[in-house]
This record gives C-alpha cells, sequence and structure tokens, in this order.
C-alpha cells in the first residue's frame, strides 16, 4: 500500500463563490474527502500549505511548497500538491529545480471548476493525480486533463477547458484513465540516489515579450530593479535594430551587470539566434540563450540559477545545462 501525502495550496480545485467571485478557501481535508475510497491501493494524509488564487503566489511560495516535500520526503511514497491552473505551469518548473533527483513522483493538479460544482473536473484530476503518484517513477510532473506532463514542459494553452495544458517541445510522459496508466515515455530514475534538495533563489528577475513599438527607454528604468531579464523576441530571435532599436540598451544592461536572456515568443520549436541578421546584433557569447525551453521554466531557472551564484559564467552554465528535461540537447 502507497503512502501518500497531499498538500493543498489553493486555486480553483478549492474555491467557493464569494461576492467578488470564486476565491480559495477549502481545506486540504475536505478535498481528500472526494477522492475514492479505493484504500486498499493508497493511504493519503492531507496538510493545507496555503489557500491563495495562483495569480498571488509568489517565488517564495515555491519555497515553500518545496519545503514541506522535502521536510516529509522521507515518510510518503508520492506528493500530490493542489494548486490553481493559472501559474501551475510555473510552479511545475519551479520544483523541479529545488528538488532533484528525486526518486519518488511529485504530482501537481488543479482544476478549471471548483470542486463541489456539479460538472467539475476537479474529482478526476485529483484522482488522476494521486494514481500515478502511486507510480515507480521520480520526478515533477502535472497531471490535468487525463495528461502528465514533466514539470518543466507544462503550458497553460486554454483558459477554460478541461484540457487546459500541454507539453510543449517534449513528449507527454502518460495517460491517465480510470486507474490504467499508459506510458508514452518513461524516464529513468535512480532509487536510490539521494535526493538533492536547494531552493535557494533570487526572484529579481523580469519577462519582457516584444511588441513592435517597444520604447528602448523602458530599459534605462528596469536596469536598476532586476538582476536578470528574460527577453521574448520575435522568431528565431529577432531584436528590432531600425528604428525604435533595442540593440544599444541591451548592451548597456549587460555592461551594467544584468544578466539578459533570449528566449522566443514563439511556442514551439526554440530559438535559433544565428539565422537572422536581426538576432545577431548582440553577441551571442554576451547573452544567455535558453534553446527550446518554455518561458515558465526559463523564469524560475533564472530565478533559480542567480539564487546559486553571482558568477556570470556560472549562471550561464547552469542555464545550459539540462535539468529535469528542459531542454533538448544539442546532438
Ligand atoms: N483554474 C484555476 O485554478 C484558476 C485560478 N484563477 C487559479 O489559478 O488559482
Amino acid at each position: 500500500m502507497k503512502k501518500i501525502l497531499l498538500l493543498t495550496t489553493g486555486g480553483t480545485i478549492a474555491s467557493v463563490l464569494g461576492k467578488e467571485g470564486l476565491y480559495p478557501e477549502i481545506p486540504a481535508e475536505e478535498i481528500v474527502s472526494y477522492l475514492p475510497e479505493q484504500y486498499d491501493r493508497y493511504k493519503v494524509e492531507c496538510k493545507t500549505l496555503m489557500n491563495v488564487d495562483s495569480t498571488n503566489m509568489q517565488p517564495e511560495s515555491w519555497v515553500k511548497i518545496a519545503e514541506a516535500v522535502n521536510e516529509h520526503y522521507d515518510r510518503y511514497d508520492g506528493f500530490v500538491i493542489t494548486h490553481g491552473t493559472d501559474t501551475m505551469a510555473y510552479t511545475s518548473a519551479a520544483l523541479s529545480y529545488m528538488l532533484q533527483n528525486l526518486a519518488k513522483p511529485v504530482v501537481i493538479t488543479g482544476s478549471q471548476i471548483p470542486i463541489h460544482y456539479k460538472r467539475t473536473d476537479a474529482k478526476t484530476n485529483i484522482n488522476d493525480a494521486v494514481r500515478f503518484a502511486c507510480e515507480d517513477v521520480g520526478g515533477v510532473f502535472t497531471v490535468f486533463g487525463g495528461l502528465v506532463i514533466i514539470g518543466t514542459r507544462v503550458v497553460k494553452l486554454r483558459t477554460k477547458s478541461y484540457d487546459a495544458f500541454e507539453s510543449i517541445n517534449f513528449p507527454y510522459i502518460a495517460r491517465v484513465n480510470q486507474s490504467e496508466v499508459s506510458y508514452q515515455r518513461k524516464i529513468p530514475f535512480v532509487k536510490d540516489k539521494k535526493m538533492k534538495f536547494n531552493s535557494s533563489i533570487c526572484p529579481d528577475v523580469l519577462l519582457l515579450k516584444l511588441h513592435p513599438g517597444t520604447k528602448p527607454e523602458l530599459f534605462d528604468y528596469i536596469k536598476n530593479l532586476y538582476k536578470g531579464i528574460v527577453i521574448e523576441t520575435f522568431g528565431t530571435g529577432g531584436i528590432p535594430f531600425q528604428e525604435r532599436s533595442l540593440v544599444q540598451k541591451i548592451h548597456e544592461l549587460i555592461h551594467s551587470g544584468i544578466t539578459v536572456v533570449f528566449t522566443t515568443q514563439v511556442l514551439e520549436e526554440g530559438e535559433d539566434l544565428g539565422l537572422y541578421e536581426v538576432s545577431r546584433k548582440v553577441p551571442e557569447d554576451m547573452i544567455i540563450r535558453t534553446r527550446d525551453m518554455n518561458t515558465e521554466a526559463i523564469i524560475p531557472k533564472l530565478m533559480w540559477a542567480l539564487g546559486q551564484t553571482n558568477e556570470p559564467e556560472q549562471v550561464k552554465k547552469i542555464m545550459a545545462t539540462p535539468i529535469a528535461y528542459d531542454i533538448t540537447p544539442t546532438k
């Protein structure tokens, strides 16, 4: 019999309708009471960690969740974290960096409809999540709408549908249907390896999505606020260098000691900085490339990297090293 710890953090799954709309209130014990009594397979214990809409989650909330898993790691076979869907992808990735070498599943789930509503997806999702948490696997996973997605590749694509999440630039791991788990991609893990817990982060990171017309002057302001900037460039890595050129300002950022990371605002296939003139105006060795990583993983990875070291070369090295399948290695 597997021993599972279910940690709740809020989100729609735990929400009730108040005067100003849905807000999270339902405690862990009530969430667990919706699980079918399949207690021959697993025993679930639970704890309310926080009760927030995931919009209100902060990087410090990821630390709190990671610490809770670390604190209870030896006493359970698997973990389920219920969470709001809006920033679930960021938390899934953040936990993948803070909890490495996992030999047990840490499964994040939630729902689009509150758990006590008639047409809710919450019961299926927690059931699937607990079912997957009983598997003999190691890593952080999001289980939602019947799909199991590796933690660093989760992206929310739909605001309302039950199949809200997709696995981007990596195959999904498995499907869960009733109590059947069918694998598409098995990931290796070492059972006896010691789990590596490291939750040091530096939250001074900005995400900037370019659009035609982005004002260069903006960079003067952000220079004083952040240590790292992730720029969602156009296509394979384009930065405007003619009217409203951003090139000079990016050079200034780098010279003032800010880590500049380039990614693309296109969801699939990643950046390819060498391809066009528009992506060569800032020399490649001055910035950090991200290849086919998702923005939702780049942000917590950069916060985590800056939490480990202030050395630019070290930050670059951490960002370039594949962790928990977040980058497809180049051949
Ligand atoms: N479906 C949800 O959970 C959305 C909610 N606003 C949240 O992220 O907490």
